[in-house]
């Protein structure tokens, strides 16, 4: 099931100690499977924040599941009562973390299906809930299972940035796909910046605003770029090869695709996503924390090469080039 549903991720769960692989894989279905209502734009929203909120129990309940989704999600909920087995097979202390992150995020989500992202503060809030609660829970899993050391049970604080760092690449990098969406888009690029300049978020996709565009992207990589630093303190603190290469692979993907996508039009144009050469040179050898810095400081540093030349035209380029710096 979870390799027809994550391309990603699965491959980085599955390489992971198996006192934790099961109790991550099913954090990672429970989610999914929770996020699969909140995307659905069908599913009615007097139906879909009571099931958000609810759905910390439903995860209990042999015989729920639901005709939602898209693609391989479809399957996903229609055969949740796989899931719900399997779940109920692992330990209770892991049960416990995953029900306790589940209501946490959905009713996160719940709150944000009537509000709009508007001020930077929402948008480190709804992606909190969508992501760095992610973090959170693989952090309290890593203590339980023991594989690290104690302090990860309460490491809220840098967890949440391991997961916002993740949660803003993706919605820097999806704005296409994203406004493209029917029947609603749902855009999480916060009001605050875009509306500095544009009246309009669609107004990016045209090529006569390419300046306002840029200006804007390269706002949003910058603001970013701030959470890299405690990423990386973060990993720092791991101690487990294999968790270590869990957490660092997607980190290393993240930064990659924001270097990918700062000052580059075919954000608005296109699919940005990095070459499979690319990534594989730096997953293969991604075992030491020497090996994380190296890759950060070669995205961080053509991160840094591009905002030099900005310095005159881009009013952020010298604070990407200040967060580039923190991450070198
Ligand atoms: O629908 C889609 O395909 C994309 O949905 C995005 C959205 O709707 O915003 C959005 O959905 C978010 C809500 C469901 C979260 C599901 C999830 C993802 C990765 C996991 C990894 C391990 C364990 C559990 C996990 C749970 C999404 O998938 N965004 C991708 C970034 C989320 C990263 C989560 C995360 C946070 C901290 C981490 C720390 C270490 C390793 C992996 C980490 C992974
Ligand atoms: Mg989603
Ligand atoms: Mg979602």
């Amino acid at each position: 099931m979870l390799n027809r549903v994550s391309r990603s991720f699965a491959v980085v769960i599955q390489s992971l100690p198996t006192e934790l692989r099961d109790a991550v894989c099913l954090f990672y279905l429970v989610l999914r499977a929770l996020d699969t209502v909140e995307d659905d734009m069908a599913v009615a929203v007097d139906v879909k924040v009571p099931l958000l909120r609810v759905f910390h129990e439903k995860i209990y309940d042999r015989s729920w599941k639901m005709s939602c989704g898209y693609g391989p999600y479809v399957d996903l909920m229609q055969q949740y009562p796989l899931v719900t087995d399997a779940f109920l097979r692992i330990k209770p202390m892991y049960q416990k973390v995953i029900a306790d992150i589940t209501r946490r995020m959905g009713e996160g989500m719940a709150e944000f299906i009537e509000k709009e992202v508007l001020t930077v503060k929402e948008y480190d809030l709804y992606c909190h809930y969508v992501a760095g609660l992610v973090g959170i829970g693989l952090s309290q899993l890593f203590a339980s299972s023991q594989l690290e050391s104690e302090e990860f049970a309460n490491m809220e604080d840098l967890a949440n940035h391991m997961g916002l760092f993740l949660q803003k690449t993706n919605i820097i990098r999806d704005y296409l796909e994203d406004i493209n969406e029917e029947p609603a888009p749902r855009m999480f690029w916060p009001k605050e910046v875009w509306g500095r300049y544009a009246r309009r978020l669609d107004a990016f996709k045209a090529p006569e605003n390419a300046a306002a565009s840029l200006g804007c992207l390269n706002e949003l990589v910058t603001d970013a770029l701030r959470h890299a630093p405690h990423s990386l303190a973060y990993m720092a603190k791991l101690r487990n090869h294999d968790v270590f290469r869990f957490c660092a692979i997607p980190q290393v993907m993240a930064i990659g695709t924001l270097a990918l996508c700062y000052n580059n039009r075919g954000v608005f144009t296109g699919v940005v996503k990095m070459r499979r050469g690319e990534t594989a040179k730096y997953v293969q050898q991604l075992c030491t924390m020497a090996d994380l810095h190296q890759a950060f400081d070669r995205f961080a540093g053509s991160i840094s090469a591009r905002a030099s030349e900005l310095v005159n035209t881009d009013k952020n380029a010298k604070l990407a080039l200040r967060r580039a710096a923190e991450i070198q």
